[in-house]
């Protein structure tokens, strides 16, 4: 992990900017989740004091040597529009600082409110702009469409999810439709269609949770692999070969607890994180 700026055009597509900055910065995510339990580690309050100050030590220390944050917008909005204006600074403070900045927003809605939620993230002079944020595709692909068009127009980017990194995830994204194919490798191939021709990277990408046994769907989406499940929810960098295989070098590996817990001491964090791509890198390189 080097402190090297992104340095790309910033109108570039977000996949070409992701891209380059997982190559000089170490393809790294670290998620901002500011849980009671590690507020009351780090000595602060449960309050909205406590979040700022816990949310701009992370993105202080962090946001000028990782590729991406990602701050995940319910422990912001637990506390009203006092915690979102938390959110709001931090993801143009975090920007400002050279991190690429992923809103883990989760949003997903029929067509007509999902131009609403692409105006709310996505647009560029929204307050709330970030590079890219995190889409759930329940309400069908199709009904995306606001959001996709929405960071193409940006130079955003989205993440889909596709084959989360919980248990309960196969339930859903391991059914079969009528053409055979799991609801997950739909959702895949669907963004494999986003990004055709895109290079170096496309912007669409999907999530994919390092904690699964296999991922036993086809990965090559031409797009970057958010994978959550590294440290707190028992998955290492040695899993990433065997999830990810030959997809492995678009794998943008996330870890939020695994890093934070060694908070609030700065110089810890930034070893943390250190740490963390270092053996990522190694990993999937
Ligand atoms: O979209 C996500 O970021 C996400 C998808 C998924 O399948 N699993 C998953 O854990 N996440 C998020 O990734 C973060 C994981 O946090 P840790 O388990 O503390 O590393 C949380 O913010 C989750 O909401």
């Amino acid at each position: 992990m080097s402190t090297h700026s992104p340095g790309t055009d910033p109108r570039a597509p977000f996949g070409a900017r992701l891209r380059h900055a997982m190559d000089t910065r170490g393809p790294l995510c670290v998620g901002i989740d500011p849980h009671p339990s590690l507020l009351a580690d780090w000595g602060l309050d449960d309050d909205v004091e406590g979040l700022r100050n816990f949310t701009h030590t992370v993105v202080d220390a962090l946001a000028d040597r990782v590729a991406v944050l990602k701050p995940q917008s319910a422990f912001f909005e637990r506390f009203g529009s006092a915690g979102v204006a938390v959110l709001e600074a931090a993801v143009a403070r975090a920007r400002e600082a050279g991190a690429l900045v992923l809103m883990d927003a989760k949003r997903g809605d029929i067509g007509s409110t999902m131009a609403a939620y692409a105006d709310a993230y996505l647009r560029a002079d929204a307050p709330l702009h970030a590079d890219a944020v995190t889409l759930s595709p329940f309400l069908g692909f199709g009904s995306l469409r606001p959001a996709l068009d929405a960071a193409r127009e940006s130079g955003s980017g989205v993440f889909v999810l596709a084959l989360t990194s919980n248990p309960e995830g196969a339930d859903v994204q391991r059914a079969r439709g009528a053409d055979g194919r799991t609801v997950a490798q739909a959702v895949l191939d669907r963004l494999a269609a986003e990004n055709e021709g895109a290079e170096p990277l496309g912007s669409f990408g999907a999530v994919v949770g390092a904690t699964l046994a296999e991922a036993d769907a086809d990965l090559g989406i031409n797009g970057p692999l958010l994978a959550p499940g590294i440290g707190a929810q028992g998955a290492t960098a040695g899993d990433l070969r065997r999830v990810f295989g030959s997809a492995a070098g678009n794998v943008l590996p996330s870890v939020s607890r695994g890093v934070l817990r060694h908070g609030p001491d700065p110089e810890a964090l930034r070893k943390a994180a250190r740490i963390e791509a270092e053996q990522l890198a190694e990993a999937i390189g």
